[in-house]
Formats: structure tokens, C-alpha cells, sequence
């Protein structure tokens, strides 16, 4: 079935049949065990090498197609296959859509072993390209080369780079050419930046030494067409500092907020950091159905804005609300979905663990002219306790929005002994949402499952399921 190749082993001849967790093809094995192939697609035949063998499974590389599936589309992006985003761009939009839709269905079905209603179509997402909002690239002084350029005798002269970081090294930079994941003018800041601190002679950071000045750019676009862009620096050199943001801010007039950051720790988070302003304002301005939400640079916001507001139009919708309703948003980030549905409901209470989320949803809402809604900030499985209904009362209906990892077992333990009508549960990992719906399916029955695109050309899908209380 193999040939031997080292002590790795090479897979002849497979059909790809399906394409599975975090995005990988599913082929098996002569023995039967399940293959999870990386850069192929369903309908390709290819020999894979090995990279894991376990007892019941392999992982590895396709390394050669014997025939190419006829799902393939041609990659927008000439940096597919190197970059580590955007890895389905091989695969035809409507393929995309129907493999995350059984993907949903799959993980509700196996792991959550509930009774179903007939799953709505996937939405799909209007934009396939260029729809996120927020990117963050990094600066290298070691960029990626290619195997013809390291084998070539034409010495690199550039060994910059500004993107992303390659898969599997934390060091490595591709050095991006045009990237088709943010809208203008999201490519041509980034060209100009890199340009201009070349020009300035300002080091791009090495991860390896901890050397070097220039750490990270981010931009944020909004709808309203403000831009942000925050640039991150290891060590401060004022004059070459403002040398840098001062050509920047001269070049672009949309940049409404023009940030730094000067961090010289160990890691390129900025959460933890003080964020500087050169020019302009500290936030930018993203607007929804009349209702604007302030968005600073540590803010957390859907990074498909267009979609994002598909999805909470949905999750209103689910909740169904008639104006005299008590309603929970649990994990409500800035509280956006709570002011998205605050209008159709009596009351709304948003909990959320980051204490500067809260401060924004509270300042949102205060501009929005919302006053029916209220902000708490705490871990939910601590804070959504006894005492927590005894003074907010027995909620109608909760949203509930959790992280990858879903909900801990004490807050759905918690959200059983509340028993409000309605649980509206949009999910970005199904498989845990599943987890969830089966230690809800004792008192809530699955009536509504939509799942929605927010992120084309990646495996990634969210899901909005509508959970109603049995009533025998
Ligand atoms: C998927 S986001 C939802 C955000 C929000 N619903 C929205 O649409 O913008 C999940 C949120 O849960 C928060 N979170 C994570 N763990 C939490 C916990 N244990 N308690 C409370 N909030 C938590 C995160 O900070 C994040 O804002």
C-alpha cells in the first residue's frame, strides 16, 4: 500500500472524500484508517506523505494530484499555498458552503445526538473577498524564502518583510504582495509603510534575537470608511517614530485614528500595553441599523462587519421578542447584539468577563440613546449565579454568544435551572455547541439551526440555534 520514505510513509492513490476538522481533506487509507490531508481538496487523487500516524489515523502533505477535483477554482491570491490563510481558496465558493454546512450538521448530529428540525441553508456571504475589517501584520528582518531562492545564486538583497507569519514558524514572515482579505486602502498602507521604514532605515524586528524597532501594523477599516492603524514598536526612536507616522498620516486622509504602541516585551500582544496617540483620535466609528459602536484598538468587533449584521438580524429574529421581554445576553462582548435587539425587548442585561468591553458597551449604548439596557462585567460561570436572578429576575429569553470552547457546564447548569422560554446560542465552533444542545436537550428542544458564512475561502462557520422549553 506505501512506499517506505525515511521513517515517514508515503500514501499512494487516495480519493479525497469529504473535507473535515479545522479544514483538512479526509481520505482513507488501504488499512482504513482516516487520512487528513493538508492543500487538497474533495474529488482530488493524490499520494500524501505522512507527517502522523496514530492507531486510527494519518495526518500529512499531499505531495502529488493524480487528478485534480472538479471543485477546483483558480486562487485569487498569489500567495495561496504558502500563506497560512485563506486555505480553501482552491475550492469553488458553493463547495465551500456546502462542506461547513455538513460540518454543522455533522458535529449537531454525532456529537450532540439530538433530535433535529431540517437544518436552513447555510447564509453565504455576499462579499468573498476583501471583508474583513481588522488585519495585523508583522515586521520581520528574516523573511521566507522561497526553495528557488535559496537555491538560486541571486543573492535576496531585501530581507524584509511585512505580512504573515509562515504555518508552524513563529520566526518566518511572508513578505505580502497584495493581500485579498481587507479593502483599500488596506494593501496600500501596508506597501507604503513598508516602503517608507526602509527608506528611514528603521530595522524591521528579528523574534529570534529581540532586535530591531518595527514590530506589528494593524488596520482597521469600518463600514463608515474610517480607517485606523496602529503601529507597533520595540524600542522607541522619537525621530524616526515620527518621521514614519507623519509620512503616513500626510499620505493617507482617511486614517481617522493614527496609534502606536512601543512594547518591548517578550510577546507582540497589546492588550497589556498603553496605546499612544500621533494623530487624530484614539477610536474609530462602526455604524449598524442606525446604532453606532465605538471601536478602540484593543476593541473586540465581528471582523465581518457585513456579515455581522446578517447574523444578529438572524439572532433576532430567533429570539422573536414582542417588547415586554426580559432578555440576557450572556458573553456580549461591547453589548452590540444587546443593543441590536434592544429596541423589541423590555429589558436587556449583558455580561462579559473583559472589564474594557463592558466600559465600551456602556458608552455605546449611552450614545445610542439605549436606556434599557445594563452592562456587568464578570466571569460568567462566577457572576451568573443565584443571586445574579434573584436581583435581575427570570430572563425570557438568553443569547448566548461563548468563545471556541463554548459554555462551562455550570453556566448551562445555571441557564437549566433559570428555564427562560427561549435560548437563542450562536456558536463559532459547532462541535462544542453540539456538546452544549445535548446537556440542554432534557428541557429545550432544537426548533430552529441556521448556520451562517462569515469567514469565505477558511473552514470557519458560525451557528445560530433557537432552543425552545419543553413543555411536557
Ligand atoms: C464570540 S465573542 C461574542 C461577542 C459578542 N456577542 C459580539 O457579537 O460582538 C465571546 C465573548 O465572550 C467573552 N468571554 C470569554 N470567556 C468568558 C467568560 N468566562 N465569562 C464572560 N465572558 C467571557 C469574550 O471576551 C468575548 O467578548
Amino acid at each position: 500500500m506505501g512506499r517506505k520514505k525515511t521513517n515517514r510513509v508515503i500514501l499512494e492513490n487516495l480519493t479525497v472524500i469529504d473535507a473535515g476538522a479545522k479544514g483538512k481533506a479526509v481520505a482513507k487509507a488501504e488499512d482504513g484508517r482516516v487520512v487528513f490531508i493538508n492543500n487538497a481538496i474533495p474529488g482530488d487523487v493524490v499520494d500524501v506523505q505522512t507527517t502522523k500516524k496514530r492507531k486510527a489515523y494519518f495526518e500529512g502533505n499531499a505531495i502529488s494530484f493524480s487528478k485534480l477535483s472538479d471543485k477546483r477554482v483558480e486562487p485569487a491570491c498569489e500567495h495561496f499555498g504558502t500563506c497560512g490563510g485563506c486555505k480553501w481558496q482552491s475550492m469553488g465558493y458553493e463547495h465551500q458552503l456546502y462542506y461547513k454546512q455538513k460540518e454543522v450538521e455533522n458535529n449537531l448530529k454525532r456529537l450532540g445526538k439530538i433530535e433535529l428540525p431540517e437544518l436552513s441553508p447555510i447564509l453565504g456571504s455576499a462579499e468573498q473577498y476583501f471583508y474583513r475589517n481588522k488585519m495585523e501584520f508583522s515586521f520581520s528582518d528574516s523573511k521566507w524564502l522561497t526553495l528557488e531562492q535559496i537555491k538560486s545564486d541571486v543573492i535576496v538583497e531585501d530581507k524584509n518583510a511585512l505580512g504573515f507569519h509562515i504555518p508552524g514558524m513563529w520566526d518566518k514572515i511572508l513578505d505580502l504582495n497584495k493581500c485579498h482579505l481587507q479593502r483599500d486602502p488596506s494593501n496600500a498602507i501596508r506597501d507604503f509603510v513598508k516602503a517608507k521604514a526602509e527608506i528611514l532605515d528603521i530595522p524591521f524586528f528579528n523574534a529570534r534575537n529581540q532586535t530591531g524597532v518595527l514590530r506589528t501594523l494593524m488596520i482597521r477599516t469600518s463600514t463608515t470608511g474610517e480607517v485606523m492603524v496602529l503601529i507597533q514598536f520595540f524600542k522607541e526612536d522619537k525621530n524616526k517614530r515620527e518621521a514614519l507616522l507623519e509620512a503616513i498620516k500626510n499620505k493617507f486622509s482617511e486614517i481617522s485614528a493614527l496609534l502606536y504602541v512601543i512594547n518591548g516585551k517578550g510577546n507582540d500582544t497589546i492588550y497589556d500595553q498603553e496605546v499612544l496617540v500621533h494623530s487624530g483620535k484614539d477610536h474609530i466609528f462602526e455604524e449598524m441599523e442606525g446604532l453606532t459602536f465605538k471601536i478602540n484598538a484593543k476593541s473586540f468587533y465581528q471582523t465581518n462587519s457585513e456579515q455581522a449584521y446578517e447574523l444578529y438580524k438572524i439572532t433576532r429574529d430567533f429570539a422573536g421578542l414582542k417588547g415586554d421581554e426580559l432578555v440576557f445576553d450572556l458573553y456580549t462582548g461591547t453589548g452590540t447584539i444587546a443593543q441590536f435587539v434592544a429596541k423589541n425587548a423590555k429589558k436587556v442585561i449583558g455580561v462579559e468577563a473583559v472589564p474594557d468591553a463592558i466600559k465600551a458597551a456602556k458608552e455605546n449604548a449611552e450614545r445610542n440613546g439605549i436606556t434599557n439596557c445594563e452592562f456587568y462585567v464578570g466571569d460568567m460561570k462566577k457572576v451568573f449565579n443565584e443571586q445574579f436572578i434573584a436581583i435581575h429576575g427570570v430572563a425570557d429569553v438568553v443569547i448566548t454568544d461563548p468563545p471556541r470552547d463554548g459554555m462551562h457546564a455550570d453556566v448551562v447548569a445555571q441557564l437549566l435551572s433559570l428555564a427562560p422560554q427561549k435560548i437563542v446560542y450562536v456558536s463559532c465552533n459547532s462541535a462544542t455547541q453540539a456538546r452544549d444542545l445535548a446537556l440542554l436537550d432534557s428541557h429545550y428542544k432544537v426548533t430552529k439551526v441556521q448556520p451562517v458564512d462569515m469567514f469565505p475561502q477558511t473552514h470557519h462557520v458560525e451557528n445560530v440555534v433557537l432552543l425552545e422549553k419543553r413543555n411536557d
